[in-house]
């Protein structure tokens, strides 16, 4: 029967079409879907997430939740805060009650215990001093307005009991009970000493006053730190102590040339005038 094979034919083409059509039909339906549908089963699953992202669909109840949220947690971190402000008193309570380690001093009796004051204590040659008066075991008094010097360069004192510091600045009087002082405050270095020429000579002539004034009112040995910047541009080398130098008292350096002399000048002058 030649008419079979052709029946048979037809219905594999016709099942083909069908099972195309189909295909193509749920292709073109998963195109069609609602692309928000993925988002909104996401947003079921993370609601807080979806709230952040698509804050329009927020009802006002959901609202009023996120900001309930966020003032709680705004009042915990300023609890936090609190604590740790309590816990940072606490610390630095417990470091002043701490016996530091300070390096080791010698033990003088009253009689041979004296109270010394340096000035500019905190620089390269007075912290140096500061150690060896408090390794000798007499009580140390810094004064120093840190222009150049650093509390780092005496921190190791800190707190020991024969150990004091004031940031002061000694064109100012200043009025304490001592045995001697090491009157070293000035600038020392070219560009600090001319940064502001005025207040180096004010710091060796009214700050040197202060101190000769000091040591006459209570009686103190008092030692001057000079320089050999007194000579000026010398023409005498070595410079012996004779030698009245080669100054100029106008030049870019005076203010501490001059300073300086003003300073011995003052020294000779109180010494004089106080033990005559
Ligand atoms: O002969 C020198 O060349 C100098 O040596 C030292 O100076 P130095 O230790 O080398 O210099 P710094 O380390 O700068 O120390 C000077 C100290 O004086 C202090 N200072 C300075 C200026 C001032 O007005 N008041 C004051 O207390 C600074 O802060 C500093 O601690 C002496 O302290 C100076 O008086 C001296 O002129």
């Amino acid at each position: 029967m030649p008419m079979v094979p052709i029946a048979k034919k037809r219905i594999k083409v016709t099942a083909s079409v069908l099972i195309v059509l189909i295909l193509l039909l749920a292709l073109y339906r998963s195109f069609l879907k609602d692309p928000t549908d993925v988002n909104r089963s996401e947003a079921n699953l993370n609601k807080d997430h979806w709230a952040f992202v698509h804050p329009k669909i927020m009802d006002d109840g959901e609202k009023e939740g996120i900001h309930q949220k966020q003032q709680k947690l705004v009042n915990q971190i300023e609890q936090a805060k609190a604590q740790i402000a309590i816990l940072e008193d606490r610390v630095r309570a417990l470091e002043a009650s701490t016996p530091r380690k300070y390096p080791q001093v010698k033990y003088l009796n009253y009689k041979n215990r004296k109270r010394i004051l340096i000035t500019g204590g905190a620089g390269f040659v007075g912290s140096h001093l500061v150690d060896t008066l408090m390794v000798q075991g007499h009580e140390v008094i810094v004064v120093d307005n840190f222009f150049t010097g650093r509390k780092r360069n005496v921190e190791h004192w800190l707190g020991h009991e024969n150990f004091e510091l004031i940031h002061h600045d000694i064109v100012n009087p200043l009025f304490i009970e001592v045995d001697e002082i090491y009157h070293l405050a000035s600038p020392a270095s070219p560009p600090h000493y001319m940064y502001n020429p005025v207040k180096t000579i004010k710091t060796n002539t009214m700050g040197t006053i202060n101190m000769l004034g000091l040591a006459k009112r209570v009686m103190a040995k008092v030692l001057i730190a000079s320089t050999s910047e007194v000579y000026g541009d010398p023409t005498v080398h070595p410079q012996p102590e004779t030698y009245w130098g080669h100054v100029n008292p106008i030049g870019p350096r005076a203010c501490y040339d001059e300073g300086k002399r003003v300073s011995e000048t003052l020294s000779y002058a109180y010494a004089k005038q106080v033990l005559s």
